[in-house]
């Protein structure tokens, strides 16, 4: 339908675009290898300001040459591609209603355009479809963010790009990124849980996969919870995933490491009564397990990355990435598949982890060899030794590292992952009951136990390999197919963890509660074994070091969440607000609002979610919409405001997701929802709004799923009164083209309602049937007129696809500059909304 419910806020974050990365700043200068400086004198200082970023690190250069991360006859090439910037790649949104038209257009209209144009470049395929990507969905341009945004022959690509991605009809993303949903194998039923999720292009991916065969009407059965620790980077991906239109997506705030099972083992009391869910502990079909890496695989697109890059990165990553893929593995249902991935090239924090969970895990998982599918993906298999580097020493394996190092460099770095005198890997599947309860290998933590033979040290400097498949990992590099670099591997559970399932333990923020048992116990579990170090869970974030990764793929994947957007500047407190616009006036005005701190059960700071439960309210919406019996309602609708006599929004849930919230009600609210749902009604707040007979509009993101079984406040609009609305925002009811329409109009009752295109024009049975090609919008009857109350940009788009639809169609022409209804006056402010 028309209008997917994006904010002003959204169009102005999406305006502040992202700082170039590619831009060296003035104080950057010193530190780089100085570019030739092409410019004359007068302009100097500003050309300094543009020239790149310095594209080597010999530190760099030393380690992953002596990991044999490529051939040594390819590293020039390899490094080469690292330098160049990135080419631009994007998804088609196959939930989008234009997916098609989009498809077609880049297919028969740009491709050709931009070939026949000659642009540099643009011999050798300038923009194509990703071969390995299902249905020609995902595309990659062959011209850098830089090329399109300075070509002017590029700019109507770069336009259309810019306006799509905004309207949330494609998303830009990095080709490599879109790898590892793919592998995920996800279907419309599975629970799936996106561990790392911000600012949430996979998770984004993982939807459309959940959504894909679903009718408008019928919601899927499966479900997303999408996870991150920061709580920035979450509020971008529910920016970025409002776009979805979604029921099926719950939001969460925890260290992945600690994310909560709400597993119940007792019977609880809640203050609501709730009703059973049909799930008694959170498990999931599907896991991704995206973790923080030290990102030096999107160097092309972040070059400060070459002046940061540091061997420590990826070695003070590496027990935090075993600790969340084994709570994934923990967290994932026998027979369920889990991918572990990240954007670095680092073994360390990439063969190293997964060996290290083959290890703890024996029989109970297997690596995939998943080299059948997706085969025009190129890839290479991961590697079976390497080395690790600590203080510019190099160990081959761990008895080489110095006892005073053992602290940082633990042995499961290693290909053998064993310390001097243990089984090796090889033993290890048989003998399973050396592992310990808690699924470590049982080696000393500290190293005091290991055998400490000074002697040995010297002469015992000799490669380990890894005896586990990890060959089956897959390694993309930037110069087979012009793209950054990613590690995927693709787990298989095949039983029980042999381990017990260590707990969560309370991460920081989380208050006590009166029924908070659970939570209680969890406290004396506090001490978490990390990778072999026993350190309190509750500081794992020290583990990280303070150049953080994380810090450095803020930046990165800003690009890809919101097309330039700043997390920091996020919206967190102030809250946006549409009203319905008074009659005469433009559309929906936007209020912004102060929010109070809230309280989610025992979460500090996070809005409570409660079941909406009002059957006042909900009867009355029910009648004046005419939403029949066959909506599920029940259950669904839940607010975040504990005082449900001034609720002010709406939101809906699959059953999925209810089952969800009724698991964590009776868990006693272990998980911090930050967001969950599909916002479905607002509440009017205008003067006139609060004269509506009924209380609350429809939001355009819900507009989507209730459309089907709205029976009252609908018109059908010919095409020729369907345009002029998106054009002229609000039209007297006299002024329309179908006199008829004007009439029918008038007798609505004042407030909320919806509009259909007719497409055909034609005259329509008493009920036309809906389906996902039907165009909808949300509008205002007020007193005298129509008000459309959808954003500007969507009536705008809207409009340029209607055109393409329907150039044939003849339209009555309205005057351009005095539209009928809309007085003088009235035209730029109604442009404005
Ligand atoms: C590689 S990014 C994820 C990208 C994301 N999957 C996407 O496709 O848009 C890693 C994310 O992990 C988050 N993170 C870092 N430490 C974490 C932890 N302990 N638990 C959960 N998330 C963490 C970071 O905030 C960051 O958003």
């Amino acid at each position: 339908m028309g209008g997917r419910g994006r904010s002003r806020t959204q169009r102005k974050h999406f305006r502040q675009s992202r700082e170039n990365v590619w831009k060296r700043t003035k104080t950057d200068s010193t530190q780089h290898q100085q570019q030739p400086d092409t410019t004359d004198s007068n302009n100097s200082t500003e050309k300094k300001h543009w020239e790149p970023f310095a594209t080597q690190n010999s530190a760099f250069d030393e380690y992953y040459k002596e990991q044999g991360i490529v051939d040594p006859e390819e590293w020039d090439t390899f490094i080469e591609f690292l330098r160049k910037p990135l080419p631009a790649a994007f998804r088609i949104n196959s939930s989008s209603q234009f997916s098609v038209d989009i498809r077609s257009q880049l297919e028969n209209d740009f491709v050709k355009s931009i070939q026949a144009e000659g642009v540099d470049g643009s011999e050798s395929e300038a923009i194509r479809p990703l071969p390995w990507y299902p249905e020609n969905l995902a595309w990659q341009s062959n011209f850098s963010r830089m090329q399109l945004r300075k070509n002017q022959t590029l700019e109507r690509f770069h336009e259309f790009l810019k306006q799509e991605n905004e309207i949330g009809n494609i998303t830009r993303q990095e080709t490599v990124s879109m790898v590892p949903p793919l592998f995920l194998d996800v279907r419309p039923d599975h629970f799936v849980l996106d561990m790392c999720a911000a600012p949430g292009s996979k998770t984004f991916q993982l939807l459309e996969m959940i959504h894909r065969s679903a009718e408008p009407e019928s919601l899927p059965n499966g479900m997303v919870i999408a996870n991150d620790v920061d709580v920035q980077r979450c509020n971008l991906l529910i920016h970025q995933t409002k776009r979805m239109c979604t029921a099926n997506l719950i939001v969460t705030n925890h260290e992945a490491q600690n994310f909560p099972s709400c597993h119940l083992r007792r019977s609880h009391t809640t203050r609501e009564i709730i009703e059973e869910p049909g799930i008694s502990e959170l498990l999931f079909d599907r896991v991704l397990c995206d973790v923080p890496c030290s990102g030096d695989g999107t160097l092309r697109k972040a070059p400060d990355i070459w002046r940061k890059w540091a061997v420590g990165m990826g070695n003070g990553l590496h027990c935090l990435q075993v600790q969340i893929a084994m709570r994934g593995l923990s967290l994932l249902k026998v027979g369920g598949r889990m991918v572990y991935s990240t954007c670095s090239m680092n073994p360390v924090e990439n063969e190293a982890v997964i060996a290290e969970i083959l290890r703890r895990c024996g029989r109970s998982i297997e690596l995939l060899d998943v080299s059948a599918e997706l085969p025009q993906l190129v890839r290479r298999p991961g590697l079976k030794k390497w080395k690790v580097q600590d203080k510019g020493a190099w160990s081959a394996s761990y008895e080489d590292v110095p006892v005073t190092r053992r602290s940082g460099i633990v042995q499961s770095m290693f290909p053998c992952g064993k310390s001097f005198g243990k089984k090796s890997e090889s033993d290890h599947a048989t003998t399973l009951g050396d592992i310990k309860d808690n699924g470590d290998t049982g080696n000393s933590v500290d190293g005091s136990s290991l055998t400490e033979d000074p002697v040995a040290l010297t002469d015992l400097l000799k490669e380990e390999d890894s005896t586990f498949p990890l060959e089956y990992c897959m390694r993309i590099v930037p110069h087979d197919q012009n793209t950054g670099a990613f590690f995927i591997a693709v787990f298989h559970k095949l039983s029980s963890l042999p381990a017990f399932e260590k707990k969560p333990v309370r991460p920081r923020g989380q208050l006590n509660g009166a029924n908070d048992n659970e939570a209680d116990k969890l406290v004396d579990e506090a001490k978490e074994d990390i990778c072999g170090m026993e350190v309190d869970a509750a500081d794992t974030g020290e583990q990280i070091p303070e150049e953080t990764p994380c810090a450095v793929l803020t930046n990165n994947e800003m690009v890809e969440a919101a097309l330039d957007t700043d997390p920091i500047k996020m919206p967190k407190i102030e809250v946006e607000e549409m009203q319905a616009p008074r009659d005469g006036e433009s559309g929906p005005e936007i209020v912004k609002v102060k929010r109070k701190l809230q309280m989610q059960g025992k979460w500090r700071g996070v809005d409570p979610v409660v079941f909406f439960k009002d059957d006042i309210v909900v009867d009355k919406i029910k009648a004046f919409y005419g939403i029949n019996d066959a909506f599920p309602f029940n259950g669904h609708l839940v607010t975040r405001n504990s005082d449900t006599n001034h609720v002010k929004r709406i939101y809906y849930i699959s059953k999925s997701a209810k089952d969800v919230l009724q698991l964590n009600f009776l868990a006693g609210q272990q998980l911090k929802i930050t967001s969950i749902g599909l916002k479905m009604f607002e509440r009017q707040t205008s003067k006139e709004g609060t004269s509506s007979t009924c209380a609350f509009r429809i939001s355009s993101e819900g507009l989507p799923l209730l459309l089907p079984h709205i029976t009252k406040q609908i018109l059908w609009a010919s095409p020729v009164d369907f345009k002029h609305l998106l054009k002229y925002k609000t039209i007297k009811f006299a002024d329309f083209v179908d006199a008829e329409f004007g009439e029918r109009a008038s007798k609505l009752m004042l407030g909320c309602c919806v509009v259909v295109l007719n497409k055909g024009g034609q005259p329509l049975p008493d009920s036309p049937q809906v389906d996902a090609s039907t165009i909808a919008i949300g509008c205002w009857r007020g007193r005298n007129s129509i008000s459309v109350m959808v954003t500007a940009i969507d009536c705008q788009e809207l409009l340029e696809r209607l055109l393409v639809h329907m150039e044939t169609e003849k339209e009555s022409p309205l005057p351009e500059n005095q539209p009928l209804g809309v007085r003088d006056g009235e035209i730029a402010k109604a442009n404005d909304n």
